[in-house]
C-alpha cells in the first residue's frame, strides 16, 4: 500500500515545560477529509501548528508526500503544498477581497487560480472589491479558504471554520468544504462541533488532553451519539 499523504507518528509537543501533545499519531490520505475533534484545549490547534512547523514537536515524526518534514521551518512546509486556514481567519483588513487573494498567489501555477476560486465561490467574486475588514464572518471564512487555495495546496489544514458564525452561515461554509472535497484536495479539519465536521469527513480522530482517544470512520462515529457524548460531552452531542 502506498504511503498516506500525511503521516504523523508519536507526536509530543510542549509549550515551554508543559506537555501538550502526548504520542499523537494520525494519517490523512490523498484527497481524504479527516476531522480532528475534541473539546476546548484538547490540543487540536497545537497538532496543526506542529504539522505546519510553527510549534516544532519534541518527539515524533511528520511525513508528508513521502518525505520527513519534522522540524522543517514553516515556509518550507508551506512551499511543499501544505495550506493553512487559521482560526480567526487573519487577513489584511484594509485590502480588498481580490487584493488578499493576489497577495496569497504564489505564482507557481497550478489548478487553483483566482478565477477558479471565484468560479467555485461566486460569493467571493461578488465581493471582490470590498475591503476584507468589512466582510461578514462567513464571507471572511470563505476568503480565508480561497486564499489558502490559490497557493495550490495538496493538503489543507482548516482550524474551526464554524467559529463565531451564525448557524445558516456555518451551513454555507460547510457546503463549500464539501465542494472542495470533490476537487480532490486533502483536508485536515479541526472542529469543536463534532456532528458538523463528521458530515463532511471520511474519518475522524478525537483528542482529549493531548492524546488520541478515538479514531475511525466518520459515519460510524456520527451514528453513535452515546460514543460522541462519552468522548466529547453532552453539549456537543446535543447540537
Ligand atoms: N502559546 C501557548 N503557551 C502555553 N500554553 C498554550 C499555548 N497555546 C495553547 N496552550 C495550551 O495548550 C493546550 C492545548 O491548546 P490548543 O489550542 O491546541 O487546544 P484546542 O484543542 O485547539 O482548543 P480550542 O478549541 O480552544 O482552540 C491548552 O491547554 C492551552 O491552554
Amino acid at each position: 500500500m502506498s504511503e498516506p499523504l500525511l503521516a504523523v507518528d508519536g507526536l509530543c509537543t510542549n509549550y515551554g515545560k508543559i506537555r501538550i501533545l502526548r504520542d499523537v499519531s494520525l494519517t490523512v490520505g490523498e484527497g481524504e477529509v479527516v476531522a480532528l475533534l475534541g473539546l476546548n484545549g484538547a490540543g487540536k490547534t497545537t497538532t496543526m501548528r506542529s504539522i505546519l512547523g510553527l510549534t516544532p514537536p519534541r518527539a515524533g515524526t511528520i511525513r508528508y508526500d513521502g518525505r520527513d518534514i519534522t522540524g522543517r521551518p514553516a515556509y518550507q512546509i508551506a512551499r511543499l503544498g501544505v495550506g493553512y486556514v487559521p482560526e480567526g481567519r487573519r487577513m489584511f483588513k484594509d485590502l480588498s477581497t481580490l487584493e488578499n487573494l493576489q497577495l496569497a498567489e504564489n505564482g507557481r501555477g497550478g489548478d487553483w487560480t483566482i478565477a477558479r476560486v471565484f468560479e467555485k465561490l461566486p460569493k467571493l467574486a461578488e465581493l471582490r472589491a470590498r475591503k476584507s475588514g468589512r466582510l461578514s464572518g462567513g464571507e471572511q471564512e470563505m476568503l480565508a479558504i480561497g486564499r489558502a487555495l490559490v497557493a495550490n495546496p495538496r493538503l489543507l489544514l482548516v482550524d474551526e471554520p464554524s467559529q463565531g458564525l451564525a448557524p445558516l452561515v456555518v451551513e454555507d461554509v460547510y457546503r463549500m468544504l464539501a465542494e472542495l472535497k470533490k476537487t480532490g484536495v486533502a483536508i485536515l479539519l479541526v472542529e469543536q462541533n463534532a456532528l458538523l465536521a463528521l458530515r463532511v469527513a471520511d474519518r475522524a480522530y478525537v483528542l482529549d488532553s493531548g492524546r488520541v482517544v478515538h479514531s475511525g470512520p466518520a459515519a460510524e462515529l456520527a451514528a453513535d451519539r452515546d460514543r460522541i457524548r462519552t468522548l466529547m460531552g453532552l453539549e456537543v452531542a446535543a447540537s
